[in-house]
């Protein structure tokens, strides 16, 4: 049966020390998938929470003292900062092009 669902995109600039690299920062983007629900209310919590990372050194955020600030660590952030709140189908953050992780 088909199902509906939408989706946001948006960058937010950060930087982090991660897989054994010195500190350095990246134009991270971030695709979220959600069922469907008031787009106006998504829209809202999905910025609150990518503000919550936006021009951030990763590192210092208390979430990431204990998980490293990988893609898919900061996938998973922003997934339980938003579970709560609206119905996440799936989060995935890029942090090249070619390169993403995410969270479903
Ligand atoms: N579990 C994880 N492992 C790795 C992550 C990650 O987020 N989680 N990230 C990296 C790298 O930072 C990521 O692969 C980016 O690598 P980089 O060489 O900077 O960029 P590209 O992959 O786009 O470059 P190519 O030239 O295409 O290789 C590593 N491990």
């Amino acid at each position: 049966m088909a199902e509906y669902s939408f989706v946001l995109k948006k960058y937010f600039v950060a930087s982090h020390i991660h897989n054994g690299e010195d500190i350095h920062g990246h134009n991270f983007y971030c695709i979220g998938e959600f069922e469907l629900d008031k787009v106006e209310k998504v829209k809202k919590e999905f910025d609150k929470t990518l503000k919550l990372l936006d021009y951030r050194i990763l590192n210092e955020i208390d979430f990431f003292k204990e998980k490293t600030p990988s893609t898919e660590n900061i996938a998973l952030f922003i997934y339980q900062n938003l579970k709560d709140k609206i119905k996440v189908k799936k989060i995935e953050v890029f942090e090249t092009v070619n390169f993403s992780g995410g969270v479903k």
